[in-house]
């Protein structure tokens, strides 16, 4: 039993405390997503910012049942996605970083960015099959867009960028790196890879996963949509 004054395992520093709290709710996000069937098999990736100036980012290690995801299975990395230690120097000494840590990066890099999230889930996968890698689609019209920061209407044309998947991460880093500075484009707050799955982010955990519920729930809505009309992934 613990009293008010009695401190146990509490890490002495700031740094330690934010990086325990992240990681429980990373935990506690994979265990959800995992439920709700859009992180299965070990598919996705997920972290948040410890750190701004320098960038330290608390990533999900590569390979690890999202469903069940232990303290030990998050590494640190870096603004260029070098795992590093407590002290932001580079180690070995951690499991290997997710796959697509530089994803999670070049994300991370922007100022708002508290945290990014990736989910595979059946329908994004197959919308993404569904619309061209080129020109991906729009959402619009759907009450449940409020739901992305900072869209106070159902009027609100959401763009969903889809990538062509790769195993080229670093390139893919790049050509998401350009989407997210390119002005002449929307503002967007995720895209999906083909075949693949989505990508999105927030100020912190709580709305990066409140945006992977959204995207999710209308991803659904519109491949039910088509589906119903005998038009998903029906191109030819
Ligand atoms: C089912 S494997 C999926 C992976 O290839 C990848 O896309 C993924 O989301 C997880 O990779 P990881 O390296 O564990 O972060
Ligand atoms: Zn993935």
């Amino acid at each position: 039993m613990t009293t008010d004054t009695e401190v146990t395992s509490s890490p002495s520093h700031p740094a330690l405390a934010g990086a325990e709290r992240a990681i429980a709710e990373l935990q506690e996000t994979g265990q959800y997503f995992f439920q709700r069937g859009w992180s299965v098999g070990t598919s996705s990736n997920y972290s948040a910012v410890l750190n701004r100036s320098p960038l330290q980012l608390v990533v999900t290690a590569s390979g690890m049942d999202k469903g069940r995801l232990k303290p030990n299975d998050f590494v640190r990395c870096n603004y260029d996605g070098v795992q590093v230690d407590t002290d932001n120097q580079p180690t070995t000494d951690q499991p290997r970083s997710s796959a697509e840590t530089l994803l999670h990066v070049v994300l991370a890099r922007l100022e708002d960015v508290g945290s990014v999230l990736h989910t595979h889930s059946v329908w994004g996968t197959l919308l993404s099959d569904h619309f061209s890698a080129e020109g991906g689609f729009e959402i619009e019209d759907y009450e449940m867009l409020k739901g992305l920061a900072g869209v106070k209407t159902h009027r609100h044309v959401e763009s969903v960028p889809i990538f062509d998947n790769t195993q080229d991460i670093p390139k893919l880093a790049e050509k998401v790196d350009k989407r997210l500075h390119d002005e002449s484009l929307p503002p967007i707050h995720g895209f999906l890879i083909r075949n693949h799955g989505l990508y999105t982010w927030g100020e912190n955990v709580a709305e990066a996963r409140r945006h992977i519920e959204i995207y999710e729930f209308l991803f659904e809505v519109l491949g039910r949509k088509l589906s119903a009309q005998g038009k998903l992934c029906n191109n030819a």
